[in-house]
Order: C-alpha cells, then sequence, then structure tokens
C-alpha cells in the first residue's frame, strides 16, 4: 500500500502558523506494509533511515494515540527536499501517521493530524499545524488554536521556486521575537483578513496585493539576504504578489504567466551565484479527494 503527500505553502504571506495549502508538487510517496519490526528505507532527498525519520514518528505516534502497537515496514521515496519551506517533514509526518491509520482502520482526522503534528515536533521543535493539515485537506486552511480549520477550496497556478540553499525551521523559528510591535500586529490582522476575502472571491489578482508579512519575515530576512533582489524580479516580470514558502528559503509568487515570472526567479539567483529550480504548481490539491 502507498500514500502520497505532496508539498504546501505554510503561512502564505500574512498567515505565520495559520495559513496554509496544498500545492501539486514536489511530494513524498510512502510504502507500507504490517511486519515483525520497525524499519524505513529512504530513496531521494537524504533524511534519516531510522526511528527518528519523521515518517515513523508520527506513524508511532497515531499507534500510541489509540493504544496500539504495529511495527511497520516503510519505503519512503523523498521528493521534498528538507529544509525547503515546502513542508517536507510536514508531508512525511502525514504520510506516516497515514500508512499507520490505514492499517489499523483510524478514520479520525483529529487523531490523524495529531500524530502528523508530532512528527512535526519531532522535526524543528514545534508542533505547528500550518504544513499538515493544508497537506491533508490541499485547500486553502485557516487554523486556530486549540485545532480548529476552516477550509477554503482553491484552484489557482503558483510559481514556486526552491534555492540551492537551507533555511532550517528550527533556525528560523529561532529568529522570532517574543513580541512584536502593535502596528506590525495591526498590519498583519488587515493583511491577512483582506486576502481571505480576495480568496474566497477567486480574485488571485487581488489576493497578490496582501502578501505581506510584518511579524515574522521581517526578522527571518537576516537568513535570507537575497529576498529583496528576488522579489524585484518577480515583480518586476509582472507578478501580483510575491513572497516566502514557511520559513524558506523557497519563495512562491501569483500572477498571469507564473511560467515567465518563475524563470525570472530564478535568473535572479543565479545572478546571485545562487541555482534555483522552478515548480509551475497546482495550488488546492491535497490527499482527501
Ligand atoms: N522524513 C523526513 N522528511 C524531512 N525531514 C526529516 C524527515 N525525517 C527527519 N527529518 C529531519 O527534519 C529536519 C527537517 O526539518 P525542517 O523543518 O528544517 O525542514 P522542512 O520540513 O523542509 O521545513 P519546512 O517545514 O519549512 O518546509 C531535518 O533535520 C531532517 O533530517
Ligand atoms: N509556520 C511555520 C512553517 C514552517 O514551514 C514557520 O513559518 O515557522
Amino acid at each position: 500500500m502507498k500514500v502520497r503527500v505532496h508539498a504546501t505553502i505554510a503561512n502564505f504571506g500574512p498567515g505565520f502558523d495559520v495559513f496554509g495549502v496544498g500545492i501539486g508538487e514536489p511530494y513524498d510517496e510512502l510504502s507500507f506494509r504490517e511486519s515483525d519490526e520497525w524499519s524505513i528505507r529512504v530513496e531521494g532527498f537524504p533524511v534519516p533511515a531510522d526511528e527518528t525519520n519523521v515518517a515513523v514518528v508520527a506513524a508511532r505516534a497515531l499507534a500510541r494515540l489509540v493504544g496500539e502497537d504495529v511495527p511497520l515496514e516503510l519505503k519512503l521515496r523523498k521528493g521534498i527536499r528538507p529544509g525547503s519551506g515546502l513542508g517536507s517533514s510536514g508531508a512525511s509526518s502525514l504520510a506516516g501517521a497515514l500508512a499507520m491509520a490505514r492499517v489499523l482502520g483510524v478514520e479520525d482526522e483529529g487523531l490523524i493530524l495529531r500524530a502528523a503534528m508530532e512528527g512535526e515536533r519531532a522535526a524543528s521543535g514545534s508542533a505547528h499545524p500550518d504544513n499538515v493539515v493544508p497537506a491533508y485537506y490541499g485547500d486553502f486552511t485557516i487554523i486556530s488554536t486549540p485545532l480548529h480549520v476552516d477550509r477554503i477550496p482553491v484552484d489557482f497556478r503558483v510559481a514556486v521556486v526552491l534555492p540551492e540553499v537551507e533555511v532550517p525551521t528550527r533556525e528560523a523559528r529561532r529568529a522570532l521575537p517574543g513580541k512584536v510591535p502593535i502596528g506590525d500586529a495591526v498590519s498583519n490582522v488587515a493583511l491577512a483578513a483582506s486576502l481571505v476575502k480576495a480568496l474566497i472571491e477567486g480574485d488571485m489578482e487581488r489576493a497578490g496585493m496582501f502578501l505581506d508579512d510584518r511579524i515574522a519575515l521581517p526578522y527571518r530576512l537576516k537568513l535570507m539576504p537575497w529576498y529583496g533582489t528576488v522579489r524585484r524580479a518577480a515583480m518586476e516580470a509582472g507578478a501580483w504578489g510575491f513572497s516566502v514558502s514557511g520559513s524558506g528559503p523557497a519563495v512562491f509568487a501569483l500572477g498571469e504567466d507564473v511560467v515567465q515570472i518563475g524563470k525570472a526567479i530564478v535568473e535572479a539567483f543565479e545572478g546571485l551565484g545562487i541555482s534555483a529550480k522552478a515548480y509551475v504548481a497546482r495550488a488546492g490539491v491535497g490527499v482527501v479527494p
């Protein structure tokens, strides 16, 4: 048996730890079957092939939540680069939780998502839900605590560019301040509210106007010194809006011609001596059909 879990764009501009959306590529694939003992093999991008792999962590977490202990033999095709900002650890975590759910016949979405978030905690030190939840539903998701999910079905194309540099989520979270100025918090509320309205109306050009963020990104720019140059290139190529995906370094842009915008972003990275790969991804893709 096999599950496929796609990448996600978390934060989506002003929605730090709250907004996210599933995108069609890249993705992880996890093959699984019951066994006498735990094992995992990994192909593709290198991640630990042992019990610290977040797919194993999340699968075990689900078994524990329902009071079972069934070892699995797992094979992970790791298609989402770790440290990418594309929800790499979230995708593997959700895949592990889903594999165990299929084996044990668990259908409770809340339990599956809780187990997947344990994988996120193991990877980044924080059980943030804004990768695993959109990876599951695909939709644009709005998450409040304790876990409550609002979903906006979306279907749009987005330019996603992944540069050959790493920004570990753990480090990007350490860069955040304990408090933010009230004016910045107010700006983010306004941006987030207007973004949600534009998404509900399906007006992506307008959505692009509200992708700024005043509460997380400014503090992380020291980890992404190329940000201004790359953003300028995207906007000059006709982007309606641009931001960092999750904690970076992947970036994304909305626009009419996302192929051209993706090329312009790659060229801007290359101009700085950083190779990069562009994906033209479909937003709105998740595990749930
Ligand atoms: N199956 C796995 N997939 C990805 N990372 C894993 C996996 N198993 C363990 N890890 C570890 O988790 C860390 C990757 O976590 P990190 O949160 O930085 O990456 P990420 O998930 O790509 O980031 P983001 O959530 O911003 O997309 C690495 O140390 C990696 O070795
Ligand atoms: N919301 C998380 C996403 C990590 O991919 C963060 O920005 O740290």
